[in-house]
């Protein structure tokens, strides 16, 4: 898991982290006179806020409440833009060599997983660790003599049990980061490396001498998709798995479900209503700017918490899934209200199921739900503008949609249409409500 641009939730130790918040600061202080930046590319805004504009588009930016959406205008009309699509226009004649970030920020995040903050926090996911060494436990006959790649191996965990509880013809470990050098200290260490080989380099850049029997990774980001690690597996998978091998996971599930958040909204917008005895409600509109305008990461749902059952928006099938699917993803869905109670958002979380090599034997399963152990993922809160009231046999139905950043590939934004409908018959009232959360260009 790994968290690229820090939602406004960061803890302490992680704000130092390069962040928008970061290089908002060190831009230089603007005099207050709107500045022209040019997009990048184009953007749809949603809700009344948020105006829309064509790559290219020159847009007088007039404010900058965040690091995520400006104030802006473009053609007498003035809205919220993304900060993260456009780009400072160099003035006439200044010669201005803009440094073109890499739009997989590949510093940061291999740099990042060189470290072992990010691999201690997995390893000590024992829900997560546990289900590939059982994945590799359940197959261990059928993987005798076969052909692995574990893409994106990290310490190597996934290899040492290859080795350790199966006995396959190799292991071909792809790490891109400078953990690498560590991995093959770990492999020797553990007596291994008859088996394992450590490559160092990036997945789709690496040469493997052979074709693999199975294709293993631990790829999951935050909402499933964050990161963007799966398009290296797809990428892997169409050049090195053999026709007829085998792909763990197997298939990904993103599931939903419209919650309670009670103690989160106490803590981040009924705060302001009477702190020592004050009204500080006029913060509230910066408030729901700040904290819900991104999904909250490792949030951790109670089960009570849940207003419905919940139900899979997204379904991936690992073999038939196409990089050029992820630009934009959608999902449908239809809740009914169990119990009355107040909607402050939907929270998410996924789930992924690893095929048995053998014929008929059975899957395991990673479910990152509120009703397994929790994970270090644990699950994401998207919070609406404002609560809403539901009631008992009340209806809600939507869509969402995860749709790719087209300048940041490891970012996405997560857009929720919802339709609640009163089950009481003498009132027709449907209420009606999107809104975009940005993960996190
Ligand atoms: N969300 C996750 N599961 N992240 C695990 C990411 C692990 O895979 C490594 N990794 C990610 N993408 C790649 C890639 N394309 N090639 C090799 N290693 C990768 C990364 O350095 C880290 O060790």
């Amino acid at each position: 898991m790994f968290n690229l641009i820090f939602p406004g939730n960061q803890t302490a130790d992680e704000s130092k982290r390069l962040s928008p918040d970061t290089q908002a600061e060190e831009e230089e202080e603007d005099d207050g006179s709107p500045e022209e930046y040019v997009a990048r590319s184009g953007f749809t805004g949603s809700g009344s806020d948020q105006i829309s504009f064509s790559s290219g588009d020159r847009l007088l930016v007039h404010a900058k409440p965040s690091s995520q959406w400006w104030w802006a205008e473009l053609r007498g009309v003035i809205g919220y833009v993304p900060a993260g699509y456009l780009r400072k226009d160099a003035a006439e004649g200044e010669e201005e060599e803009e440094e073109e970030e890499d739009p997989w920020q590949d510093d940061e995040y291999f740099g990042s997983y060189g470290t072992l903050r990010l691999h201690l926090e997995m390893l000590s996911d024992k829900s997560r660790t546990e289900a590939y060494r059982q994945v590799i436990l359940s197959n261990c006959a059928s993987l005798r003599n076969k052909v692995v790649m574990d893409l994106g191996c990290g310490t190597g965990i996934i290899s040492l049990f290859c080795a350790q509880l199966a006995q396959p013809s190799v292991v071909y470990a792809v790490e891109a980061s400078s953990m690498a050098e560590y991995t093959r200290q770990l492999v020797k260490q553990n007596g291994c490396e008859e088996v394992v080989t450590v490559l160092q380099g990036r997945a789709e850049e690496i040469e493997l001498p052979e074709q693999v029997d199975v294709l293993v990774s631990e790829w999951m980001g935050n909402c499933l998709l964050f990161e963007f690690m799966v398009e290296s597996v797809l990428l892997a998978r169409d050049r090195w798995l053999k026709e007829g091998g085998v792909i763990w996971p197997s298939s990904a599930a993103l599931t939903l479900v419209p919650c309670q958040a009670d103690s989160y909204y106490a803590e981040k917008m009924a705060f302001w209503e009477r702190p020592y005895g004050l009204d500080f409600t006029p913060l509230q509109p910066l408030a729901q700017q700040e904290f819900f305008t991104k999904p909250k990461f490792s949030h951790l749902i109670e089960p009570n918490d849940c207003l419905t059952a919940p139900c899979d928006v997204l379904n991936l099938d690992m073999y038939t899934l196409q990089v050029q699917d992820l630009e934009e993803i959608k999902g449908q869905f239809h809740f009914c209200v169990e119990k009355s109670g107040v909607l402050h958002g939907f929270t998410a979380w996924f789930t992924v199921h690893f095929e048995s090599l053998e014929t008929g034997g059975a899957a395991v399963e990673l479910n990152t739900g509120p009703n397994s152990e929790p994970t270090h993922w644990k699950q994401t809160l998207f919070m609406l503008d404002r609560p809403v009231s539901v009631y008992a046999g009340d209806s809600i139905s939507g869509t969402i949609v995860l749709r790719r950043n087209p300048i940041w590939r490891r970012h996405m934004t997560v857009t929720l249409h919802w339709n609640i409908n009163s089950c009481t018959e003498d009132t027709d009232n449907c209420q009606v409500g999107t809104k975009s959360f940005p993960m996190w260009r």
